[in-house]
């Protein structure tokens, strides 16, 4: 963590993806910049395509800007050496909107996935992963695949392996898009204790009863701009 407390940091930040023809194709992002205090919550909002999903993948690493700079705990991720970046993606949790569960892993295995990852001894990794799954009501369904969960169940599991490492930043896109109210509540209430404990939240959604029940500041997106964040 830098010293001032800072969390994620873009400054003058753009970005455009590749054209299918070569070179970049237009800014989805333009001159965004904004500062994430450690242990912050905010709620990333704007209408389909105002760019939530890029600057999520941008503040994960998992693109890096094409102008301006960012900022993820400590790392500047433009000029950060390609080896640098996996070891600060395990400081982050993400909540994938299309999931990303590995098809061939139970649902254990797939929440499992960030503690092998960070080598924790497997006696560890098994009470950490039960734990994880019975609070999210999933542990009777610990070793079916992801093709036998219901949408719900799958967003359970995605959000379970994003959060049960502990990370230090969680980035969460459309997390309750497929579960019904009283789960997304559910959902809401562990963001919330987590926040507590610490971790710096970042849920970019469309649902305003979502946002209606956890007031924390708001960073609204318009064609790639940020339209207003009130702090
Ligand atoms: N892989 C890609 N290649 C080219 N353009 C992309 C790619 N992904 C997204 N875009 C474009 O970038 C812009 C911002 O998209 P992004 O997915 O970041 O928006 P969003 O606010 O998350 O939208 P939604 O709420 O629908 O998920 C859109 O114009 C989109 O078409």
């Amino acid at each position: 963590m830098e010293p001032s407390g800072t969390v994620v940091r873009f400054d003058e930040v753009g970005f455009a993806y590749p054209a299918p023809g070569g070179g970049r194709g237009p800014e989805v992002l333009r001159g965004m910049s904004l500062a994430l205090d450690d242990g912050s919550f905010t709620w990333l909002l704007g209408p389909s395509g105002a760019g939530k999903t890029s600057a999520l993948r941008l503040m994960h690493a998992a693109l890096r800007p094409t102008r301006g700079a960012v900022e993820v705990l400590g790392v500047a991720t433009g000029p950060a050496a390609r080896g640098a970046l996996p070891v600060l993606r395990r400081k982050i949790g993400v909540v994938h909107q299309d999931l990303r569960l590995l098809p061939h892993l139970s649902t254990f295995d797939n929440v499992a996935l960030p503690l092998r990852l960070a080598r924790r001894p497997e006696a560890r990794v098994a009470q950490e992963v039960t734990e994880m799954l019975t609070w999210i009501g999933l542990e009777h369904r610990a070793q079916a695949r992801p093709e036998e969960l219901s949408g719900g169940e799958q967003q359970r599991a995605a959000i379970a392996r994003a959060v049960v490492s502990r990370p230090a930043l969680l980035l969460a896109d459309e997390p309750t898009g497929n579960v019904d109210a009283a789960q997304a509540r559910r959902l809401l209430a562990l963001f919330a204790e987590m926040n507590r404990l610490g971790t710096t939240i970042v849920i970019a959604t469309h649902s305003e009863d979502l946002v209606g029940r956890f007031p924390a500041p708001m960073m609204r997106l318009e064609r790639g701009r940020i339209l207003d964040h009130d702090e």
